[in-house]
């Protein structure tokens, strides 16, 4: 059976966002599909049920059965704005409820079915406004963010609308953002994060807040000991996701009530995963007296359940499967799950529902294995391919509290073509990983490079030792974190043949003050001597030809990091390219241009293939 080619990017259909209809055991989801066309990445709405064949429902986003499962309502663009849209499932076409001037996120019934809330952007009167000649006035940290940019004063509220009049109530305002809102079981409040402290650009402080869903002050709930990131109201019982003492370390659950909150016990050292793009995980939800949420456990992302009462979670999803989205309803549990041989499928209960997996294509599984540092450290890692004594890419994840699982992501395609070409890829979860216990995550915090990059040549070492790879034949690629790391191995090794850093950090004293999460970054995550960390420190020592690949527009990583290690290696003559993705984000390598995303896959094997395979590309 033919392995994968790049061309298999136009092929792949990856499903989200599942959500169990009341009342049956059927289940919406959305399919992304990359359009060759269009160059454009497109969502539809499916909805899938035991027996019966999974049929498109509609264009569009994030799902959502009204309480009695007769309509589903959606978010699509109307006149290039994110509108709530309602589909009649007895027949008929979608109507659209909300014309948000700026658009509408996704919309939450209340408990009876007669409103839908939402959060939504939203320029406060004194905001700079859309006016894009306006000047651009910042008093905070916090002016721009990665794909939106300068936000210009741009806020996120919390608005209700009524289904049948479509009359709109705006439940929040001010200079603050409002995100993510739960309603309460008598449909009378709304919770939702934020931060209203005057310097919360300085001092992260998310808190649960509610306000009456007709509007009116917000009451805080949570004390400052807890940075809250998210809210749900789940039966009874408000549960916040949150950290403990400050922005750092895992994840963990909080149930909040009017005086406080208190963290739920799970019995588990692991990071709750909610879900985002790279960052696969779902909302808590409630199944009965149940608490169903995710966790990551060695890299990849497993379900658990929480029975009322007990003081440990029972895993009821995991092994090879890696869960990037769940729902419940009525006793029945939906979940996306990626595995070695397709980016998702959906399941009901356990059931699949689907069959995504790329027709006629071998995929080669990762294997998993078992690293130890000079330190005696447990490093876990996967190898892709087959091969013995061949060329090896280093590829390093990003975050640094990312991780790598065992799966078919559909976003690094070049590790099956390289593999199908005689390569071995490694793909490592160092200290700093998501997975692996609390003290494991916070491990290199203050030490960037410093306390991990030993975890990396070791294995690399261990690989050559025992002739997996090909001494002479060794490489190392990564995005953001891993582009950093990256550039940090290869000025304090010259083993590698090539390096291709995407999406970079080259100096961490420009970044604290040019990243949206600079500040963060330098006073929580590398918070010791930018000095040591900084791969520019040891640019000097750098003789590895090296493919730069930059979005241009990112916010997180800025472009100028990549442009100051251009230059420095061109200055010195190392063989350099830098590969500028125009209006790519932080994530464009996720969620950017089809094209973008084939050529950054593309250009990585001819890089690898012109240094170190030697054949010319
Ligand atoms: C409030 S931001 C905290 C930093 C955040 N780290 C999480 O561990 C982050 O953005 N890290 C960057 C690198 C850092 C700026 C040096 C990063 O590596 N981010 C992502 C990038 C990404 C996400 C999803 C899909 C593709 C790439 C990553 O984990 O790879």
């Amino acid at each position: 059976m033919p392995r994968l080619s790049l061309d298999d990017l136009y092929r792949l259909a990856v499903p989200s966002d599942p959500q169990v209809r009341p009342g049956s055991a059927a289940v919406a989801y959305t399919l992304t599909t990359a359009e060759r066309d269009t160059d454009d990445n497109v969502t539809q709405i499916w909805l899938a049920a035991p027996g019966s064949e999974p049929r498109r429902l509609a264009t569009g986003t994030l799902p959502r059965w009204s309480p009695d499962g007769g309509t589903l309502a959606f978010v699509r663009p109307v006149d290039g704005k994110p509108q709530i849209h309602l589909l009649p499932m007895d027949g008929g076409e979608p109507r659209v409820l909300t014309a948000a001037p700026l658009g509408a996120g996704a919309p939450l019934w209340s408990p009876d079915g007669t409103r839908i809330a939402y959060g939504g952007p939203h320029f406060a009167p004194s905001a700079d406004g859309p006016d894009p000649n306006a000047p651009i006035v910042a008093d905070r940290l916090d002016y721009k963010a990665d794909g939106p940019g300068l936000l210009r004063g741009l806020t996120s509220h919390v608005f209700v609308v009524d289904v049948d009049s479509g009359a709109l109530t705006q439940v929040t305002e001010g200079d603050f953002h409002a995100a993510g809102p739960a309603w309460s079981p008598d449909g009378q409040r709304l919770a939702f994060t934020t931060s209203m402290e005057p310097d919360r650009d300085l001092v992260p402080g998310g808190a649960v807040y509610v306000v009456d869903a007709t509007g009116g002050e917000p009451k805080r709930l949570t004390t400052q000991d807890v940075v809250c990131t998210g809210v749900w109201w789940l039966g009874g019982r408000l549960v916040a996701t949150a950290f403990k003492d400050g922005p750092i370390g895992h994840t963990r659950l909080f149930a909040v009530g009017e005086d406080g909150q208190e963290e739920i016990v799970t019995g588990l050292d692991r990071n709750v995963m909610v879900g985002g793009p790279g960052y696969p995980g779902a909302p808590p939800a409630l199944d009965g007296g149940d608490l169903v949420f995710c966790a990551r456990d060695g890299g990849a992302t497993h379900l658990y359940r929480l029975r009322g009462g007990a003081v440990a979670a029972e895993k009821i999803v995991g092994g090879e499967l890696s869960v990037s989205g769940a729902g419940v309803a009525d006793g029945r549990v939906a979940y996306v799950a990626a595995s070695p041989y397709t980016v998702g499928e959906v399941y009901l209960d356990g059931e699949k529902l689907t069959s995504l997996a790329l027709a006629g294509v071998e995929l080669y599984p990762p294997r998993a294995r078992v690293f130890t540092a000079p330190d005696g450290t447990r490093v876990e890692g996967f190898l892709t391919g087959d091969a013995k004594g061949g060329p090896l890419l280093l590829d390093i994840h990003g975050g640094p509290h990312n991780a790598w699982a065992p799966v078919f992501d559909g976003v690094h395609l070049y590790h099956q073509v390289l593999a199908a070409r005689g390569w071995t890829v490694l793909t490592l979860n160092p200290r700093a990983s998501d997975g692996y216990g609390e003290a494991f995550y916070t491990a290199a915090l203050g030490e960037w490079g410093v306390a991990d990059a030993h975890d990396f040549l070791s294995a690399v070492d261990e690989l050559v030792a025992d002739g997996t790879a090909d001494p002479e034949r060794l490489a190392v690629t990564g995005y953001s974190y891993g582009g950093y790391m990256t550039c940090y191995l290869t000025g304090h090794t010259g083993r590698f043949k090539a390096a291709i850093p995407g999406g970079l950090v080259s100096d961490l004293t420009s970044m604290a003050g040019t990243s949206d999460a600079g500040y963060f970054l330098k006073m929580w995550e590398c918070s010791g001597d930018p000095a040591p960390q900084s791969p520019l420190t040891r640019v000097g020592e750098v003789t590895t030809p090296t493919l730069i690949l930059h979005g241009d527009a990112d916010d997180r990583c800025p472009v100028g990091q990549a442009e100051q290690w251009f230059e420095a290696l061109r200055e010195r003559e190392v063989p350099v390219r830098l590969v500028r993705y125009p209006g790519g984000s932080h994530l464009f390598i996720v969620q950017g241009r089809p094209s973008h995303r084939y050529d950054y896959n593309e250009r990585i094997i001819a890089w690898l293939e012109q240094w170190v395979s030697g054949s010319p590309n």
